[in-house]
């Protein structure tokens, strides 16, 4: 069993990635272009290790990269063989943190370097295994900048780090039941000064925000969607079902227009990153009109560029 709240008969799993998923399940949708990415930590809380990471990373850039999928629905699998408890994710694994990072630790360092190894078998991310990692922000940034709309499934505890990637989504669906979001980044002394925090604070406003680190209160998922951080509750048997409904929403509308809009709402917040981001997708807009493909031509038929016919619109 996947998770108790998995339907088997609505996802096919997928198993192309390079590397044996250990810590995170990867399914696709059988009648939408939704997929469904879990922690499957379960008896930790969901708790990510750097191998559990590296997996995260990978089957995102894996959905990233399919031209038919919209809709990335990140969840925890549950629950808990030992105590029936849910979870989201409660962040990084305290027992693998050293002094630098998260440690790999005995066998997932030989499989993550195993299955990133380049030629000469050097390759970065096998050097970087032998060190601390933190690569949770990776994963955060990818799902900051990947053209879909990624959703939060929250079954249960959203916890730390696993807070902050709840807060760097698109939207939050929450188990009205058992969900609960918690910030202890403080309580073990760790900090995500980027979006866990500051963009929680464009969400929720300055005070709640700094009510979330510095109290470190627990709040259920209606207080969640009454502070603006969870977009809606529901009963924690529909969790899924819901989270495949939103998907099939997404994915009837434009894709063009869901990807300029999502860089859109980025933009006043990244910088010059965001407008990069969006701008890449501006100029490939640019490239699909014949008045780029003139332009081309003109430089590979070593001609001048004609391009009268075109209009300078207003
Ligand atoms: C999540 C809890 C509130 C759940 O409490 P409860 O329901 O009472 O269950 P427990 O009995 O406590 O837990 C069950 C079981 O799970 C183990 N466990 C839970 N969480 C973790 C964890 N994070 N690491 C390791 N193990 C965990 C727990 O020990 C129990 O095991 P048993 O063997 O059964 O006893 C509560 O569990 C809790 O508070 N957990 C800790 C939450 C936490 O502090 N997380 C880390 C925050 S720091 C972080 O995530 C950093 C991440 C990061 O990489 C980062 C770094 C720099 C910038 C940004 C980031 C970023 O945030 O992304």
């Amino acid at each position: 069993m996947v998770s108790a709240l998995f339907d088997a008969d609505r996802w096919e799993p997928i198993d192309d990635l390079d590397r044996e998923l250990r810590d995170v399940t990867y399914h696709r949708a059988v009648d939408s272009g939704t997929v469904r990415i879990a922690f499957d930590r379960p008896d930790v809380r969901n708790a990510f290790r750097p191998g559990t990471v590296d997996e995260l990373y990978d089957a995102l850039d894996h959905a990233k990269r399919q031209t038919d999928v919209g809709c990335i629905l990140l969840t925890g699998n549950g629950p808990s063989s030992k105590d029936g408890g849910w979870a989201f994710c409660s962040g990084g694994d305290q027992t693998v943190r050293g002094e630098d990072g998260y440690q790999y630790e005995g066998d997932e360092e030989g499989e993550a370097q195993s299955a990133s190894e380049d030629a000469s078998g050097q390759g970065p991310r096998a050097r970087a295994s032998e060190q601390g990692r933190l690569h949770i922000l990776e994963v955060q940034r990818l799902i900051r900048h990947i053209p879909k709309v990624v959703v939060a499934v929250v079954p249960g505890w959203a916890v730390g780090g696993g807070h902050s990637l709840h807060v760097v989504c698109d939207l939050t669906l929450a188990s009205e039941d058992h969900a609960k979001f918690l910030q202890t980044d403080p309580d073990v002394a760790s900090y995500d000064a980027g979006f866990g925090s500051a963009y929680l604070a464009k969400q929720i406003g300055q005070k709640k925000a700094r009510e979330v680190f510095f109290l470190g209160k627990t709040y259920d998922a209606e207080e969640a969607v009454e502070m603006g951080m969870v977009n809606e509750a529901v009963p924690h048997e529909e969790l899924e079902a819901t989270a495949l409904e939103w998907g099939e929403r997404i994915n009837a509308k434009s894709p063009t227009a869901m990807r300029m809009l999502k860089y859109a709402f980025n933009m006043t917040d990244d910088g010059m990153v965001g407008q990069q981001v969006f701008a890449g997708e501006a100029t490939r807009l640019g490239y699909m009109t014949d008045e780029a493909k003139e332009g081309r031509d003109a430089f590979v038929e070593g001609r001048d560029p004609d391009f009268d016919d075109f209009p300078w619109h207003y």
